[in-house]
């Protein structure tokens, strides 16, 4: 089996990989923290061959988490923002510093789509671009829906957006605190990552298929006007196309990967920025 970590600021998610079928056996998520104890929530490392390993929590997490598999694994492959990989270029000026799961992401959308715009709602929300040449172009980073919602501090932190209403219900004007509050920073989420990608294809004269991963991918896709797919292993696909270790992987295949939405003309995404520009 393979194990495959992507450790988050919050939530560190895992699933076992077999290595012979490619098939994905197990998942499960705990919370970053620096001491993995062993527990029903843990993977069983007795059945794992080799680790690939996504990290940006702090160094001391990585370290040890580092530590406790090497002595009891044999391969463990650790992912960083490099200046170049895959046929992509690192856009960030110092290019160590962009966040692995930024860069995974964008490496398994380019492996996937050619250029894209990547999307990862998670703690934080980030949007990246990558040209069709290879090019990326660094992005943006936001509050999450859970740190908006956090930061308001009116006592509505532990009422979260429930993940299966529409779009249409969120973006309405709310009349509880707790609602005006949910559909404030969905609003705010939906609304910037729009106009991002409406801006930012506009200024590069390109129409980019756009991909969705992260803790609140599903919610934030209702609410994005353009076409796009969701590809909740998209992290895992970096690490996929980073590391290949099974017969799917040297052969370019990642995991759950969707079909590759095919992008609105520029015209159309010119013709709602005027529009929301008007208003
Ligand atoms: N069981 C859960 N526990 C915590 N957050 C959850 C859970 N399920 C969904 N979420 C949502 O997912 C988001 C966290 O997503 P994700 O797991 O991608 O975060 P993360 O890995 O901590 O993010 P980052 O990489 O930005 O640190 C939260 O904002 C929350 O709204
Ligand atoms: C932005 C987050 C927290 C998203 O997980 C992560 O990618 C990170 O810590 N990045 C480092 C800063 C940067 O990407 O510029
Ligand atoms: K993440």
């Amino acid at each position: 089996m393979i194990l495959d970590l992507d450790i988050g600021n919050t939530l560190s998610k895992w699933r076992l990989k077999d290595a012979d079928s490619s098939e994905i056996r197990s998942r499960g998520a705990v919370w970053t923290r620096e001491e993995w104890r062993p527990g029903a929530d843990i993977p069983d490392l007795d059945v794992v061959e080799a680790v690939r390993i996504s990290s940006v929590a702090r160094q001391a997490v990585l370290a040890q988490t580092v530590a406790l598999l090497q002595s009891r694994v044999g391969g463990v492959h650790v992912a960083h923002s490099r200046p170049e990989a895959l046929g992509v270029t690192n856009g960030y000026r110092e290019p160590g510093r962009l966040g692995v799961d930024r860069w995974m992401g964008v490496l398994a959308g380019y492996q996937l789509a050619g250029g894209c715009c990547s999307v990862d709602c998670g703690s934080a929300i980030t949007v990246d671009f990558v040209l069709p040449g290879g090019r990326h172009l660094g992005g943006y980073i936001l509050p999450g829906l859970r740190l908006m919602k956090e930061s308001l501090q009116l006592g509505t932190r532990n009422v979260a957006i429930d993940p299966d209403s529409e779009a249409d219900e969120l973006l309405a004007p709310g009349t509880r605190t707790v609602e005006a509050v949910n559909h404030g920073i969905y609003m705010a989420a939906v609304s910037a990552v729009n106009r991002i990608y409406s801006e930012v294809c506009d200024r590069e004269n390109v129409a980019l298929p756009m991909l969705l991963t992260g803790g609140d991918a599903r919610v934030v896709s209702r609410g994005i006007q353009v076409p796009h797919a969701v590809w909740p292993d998209m992290v895992y696909g970096g690490l996929e196309a980073s590391f290949p270790l099974t017969a799917a992987e040297r052969a370019g295949r990642m995991a759950g990967a969707p079909l590759v939405p095919r992008p609105v003309s520029l015209e159309k995404i010119r013709a709602g920025l005027a529009f929301s520009m008007l208003l």
